[in-house]
């Protein structure tokens, strides 16, 4: 069974998605740190962000590996976990431009769907582009200032400053971002962490078996 949690930049798809795989005893696998892991090692390398051959070509030689696990997940280069070094500013600024580039998207893709199932897969495009066939399909919002204010608790940045860069990130991600027809929107804004992982639960097919 695979569930899709997408939604907008800060809505709480990650902290949900490791809240809901814990509750089902499943990894959850989250997109954005592939894009985000792409991003920072382009950068890394003095590349231009825009260059989709250049890029791929570097990430070719050194292959990155998502560790899916359900309390968080990590991305790998060899020994170096680069995990602790992907939600900076830096990289916030950079990656909406590498995401928009189809040969990433086609090599982000292809990784997430060689993963053996169950899992809860967390991203901008999960339920539709990705795992149209997924068997429950969520999408999380909340308003900008929401989700600024939650964000400041883990940036350096105040708040405005984070909201303005929130939105513009949003405006950069929209082509991507569409929900699926066929998920269930969560407006965030007024739960907490716990009530959105129980109504993301709630909205789950019965079990079987
Ligand atoms: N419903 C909620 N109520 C309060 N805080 C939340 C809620 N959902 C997420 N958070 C907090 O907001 C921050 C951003 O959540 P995160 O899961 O990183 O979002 P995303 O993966 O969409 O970027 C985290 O600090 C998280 O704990
Ligand atoms: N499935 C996905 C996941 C992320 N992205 C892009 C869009 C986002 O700006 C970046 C980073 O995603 P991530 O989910 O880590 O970002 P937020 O935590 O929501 O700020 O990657 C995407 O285009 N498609």
């Amino acid at each position: 069974m695979i569930v899709t949690i997408d939604g907008v930049a800060a809505s709480g798809k990650s902290s949900v998605a490791s809240g809901v795989a814990r509750a089902l005893g499943v990894p959850y696998v989250s997109s954005g740190l592939l894009y985000r892991a792409a991003t920072l090692l382009g950068l890394e390398a003095g590349l231009r962000l825009e260059n989709a051959a250049e890029l791929l070509a570097h990430l070719r030689a050194q292959p990155l590996r998502l560790e899916a696990l359900a309390e968080g997940n990590r991305v790998w280069v060899e020994e170096r976990d680069l995990t602790a070094d992907l939600h900076s500013s830096r990289v916030d600024r950079g990656v909406s431009v590498v995401a928009a580039l189809p040969e990433v998207r086609a090599w982000v893709d292809g990784q997430l769907r060689a993963l053996p199932e169950p899992f809860v897969a967390e991203g901008r495009d999960m339920g539709t582009a990705v795992f149209p066939q997924a068997a429950a399909k969520f999408y999380l919002t909340a308003s900008p200032r929401v989700r600024a204010e939650r964000r400041a608790r883990e940036r350096p940045e105040d708040v405005p400053a984070i909201e303005a860069a929130l939105v513009e990130r949003d405006r950069l991600d929209t082509v991507q971002s569409a929900p699926a027809p066929d998920a269930r929107v969560i407006d965030t804004g007024n739960l907490t962490l716990e009530g959105v992982i129980g109504a993301v639960l709630a909205g789950l097919p019965a079990r079987q078996g």
